[in-house]
């Protein structure tokens, strides 16, 4: 694979080099790529802002933003994969921006339909224009070498034995760290769809939305463009085109919400908590930006107005009239749950050193802070940015939050722990230990609080999955205060 000529040609290696971050080309998308993936490696920037900001500032539109965006974020998703067909097909660690350019050309080698002349002349052309010539010829060879095999040929050579090592495989195979492929493995629990999560993860999700009961219907969406969702009565999927241009979005009666998110809010509003529902009082404890906040408070307001759904327990939907109060530690966030709620109270507030007294809430939502391992698809960098190492800390938060939002309800009242990562450390472990030192509170089953949604698990917490819902991998437990 490797030859000593390349040697010479290689990374910085003599010839005319001159760097001009942000010259354009005439190839913008390919250039605007390029931008994408430098800012991301040396100043951790998020892919999924600055794209749309650099495309909106070169003006490039259509099929070349089409095909920025799937260069770009193709490229970060794979970067585990393409490094180590990278290394294989080079005789040196090349610069951070000669790697960035070959990751560029790797995956439309590998995982585009670009014909291979073109993925290679257009990344030379960049690397030339962008760094220097030395540097192009290198990146000429070695791209060279990596178009010569397709991505099922590489993997067998670059990843380990799937019989001796499968986890080290399949995050090769399927470009993620191996921590979150073992991770996952473990919270599917023995299911042999692993490899499908994982692809899930690489595809772009769907944008949904909600809207808002009260003051926005799934039949305005739809008038807008959107179609009706696969469970929740309240989501509709927008296939093409900008939410933030439809009038209910713009006017925060509707709103980007995954379908997950709004079923595990709409989950604890149907736990029965024998209560006049008018003088129920409901507590967002985590509730920043405010996605869960803005469903709850229009649910609190006027009730869960869709249809019941079959397999629901009589009387399930919510007949309004409830009141909200919306907290989080951080101001910014707090005024952003104010922004987006209209009933609420929002407040700025520590769930670990409570604002309320305890025992006053009927129902409570933790949707706590995690590792965000159930969103990966959302920010195409995000899996290579995250470690392990933070995750004891965040469990300790996570129980501690849990203690103290069971303390804030009544007895009888319930509590929806939720977390956007199905880690079995930030999920069932949390809850598990949490209840193994207090007599007061009990699982509900969560799965019979949503009918209208299969393949949640063995219970008695619901986990979301993105290859089997299309949603986020999102965790719901439902714990009851003992009356
Ligand atoms: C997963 S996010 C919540 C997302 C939100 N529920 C939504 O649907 O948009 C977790 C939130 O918890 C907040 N947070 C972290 N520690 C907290 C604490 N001790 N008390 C209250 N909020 C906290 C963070 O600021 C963050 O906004």
């Amino acid at each position: 694979m490797k030859t000593r000529g390349d040697q010479e040609a290689g990374g910085r290696g003599g010839g005319s080099r001159t760097r001009r971050p942000g010259k354009p080309t005439r190839d913008q998308a390919r250039n605007a790529a390029f931008d994408v993936v430098r800012a991301v490696d040396e100043r951790d920037a998020y892919a999924n802002l600055l794209l749309p900001r650099l495309l909106r500032e070169r003006g490039i539109t259509g099929r070349d933003a089409a095909l920025a965006t799937e260069l770009a974020y193709g490229t970060l998703r794979g970067l585990g994969t393409y490094d180590a067909v990278i290394e294989m097909c080079s005789d040196r660690t090349p610069d951070p921006d000669v790697r960035d350019a070959l990751r560029l050309g790797a995956h439309q080698l590998l995982r585009m339909r670009v014909p291979p002349h073109a993925a290679v002349g257009t990344t030379v052309d960049l690397v030339r224009l962008r760094i220097g010539a030395g540097a192009a010829k290198f990146v000429n060879a070695v791209l060279r070498r990596i178009g010569s095999r397709t991505i099922e040929e590489w993997v067998p050579i670059v990843a380990p034995d799937p019989a001796d090592d499968p986890v080290g495989h399949l995050a090769i195979a399927h470009g993620h760290p191996r921590w979150i492929v073992s991770a996952f493995r473990d919270a599917l629990g023995g299911s042999d769809d692993l490899a499908d999560l994982l692809d899930a993860d690489n595809a772009r999700p769907l944008v949904t939305l909600v809207a808002r009961p009260g003051r926005s219907s799934v039949g305005e969406l739809e008038e807008a463009g959107a179609d009706p969702a696969r469970y929740s009565p309240y989501a509709a999927y927008l296939r093409e085109g900008d939410p933030g241009q439809i009038a209910a979005v713009a006017e925060t009666r509707a709103a980007v919400q995954d379908e997950a998110s709004q079923l595990v809010a709409l989950a604890l509003t149907r736990v029965p908590v024998d209560r006049p529902a008018d003088d129920e009082l409901w507590l967002d404890m985590c509730a920043g930006p405010g996605g869960k906040a803005g469903l709850l408070d229009a649910i609190a307001t006027y009730g869960d107005l869709a249809e019941p759904t079959a397999g629901a327990e009589p009387g399930a939907c919510f007949p309004g009239g409830a009141r909200l109060v919306a907290a989080d530690v951080q101001y910014h966030r707090a005024r952003l749950v104010w922004q987006t709620t209209r009933d609420a109270s929002v407040v700025t507030a520590d769930g670990i050193e409570p604002a309320w007294r305890p025992g006053v809430f009927d129902r409570v939502m933790l949707d706590a802070p995690c590792t965000g391992l159930g969103a990966l698809r959302r920010r195409p960098e995000a899996r290579w940015r995250r470690d392990p190492s933070g995750i004891a800390e965040l469990g300790k938060l996570q129980r501690r939050l849990l203690g103290t939002a069971l303390d804030a309800v009544r007895p009888g009242g319930v509590v929806a722990y939720v977390t956007c990562s199905p880690h079995l450390a930030e999920t069932r472990v949390v809850v598990d230990d949490v209840l193994r030192r207090r007599d007061d509170a009990e699982q509900l089953d969560a799965r019979a609080f949503l009918p209208e949604v299969d393949g949640l698990g063995d219970g008695p917490h619901a986990q979301f999955w993105p290859h089997r819902h299309g949603t986020d991998a999102m965790f719901l437990a439902l714990l009851r205060k003992r009356p």
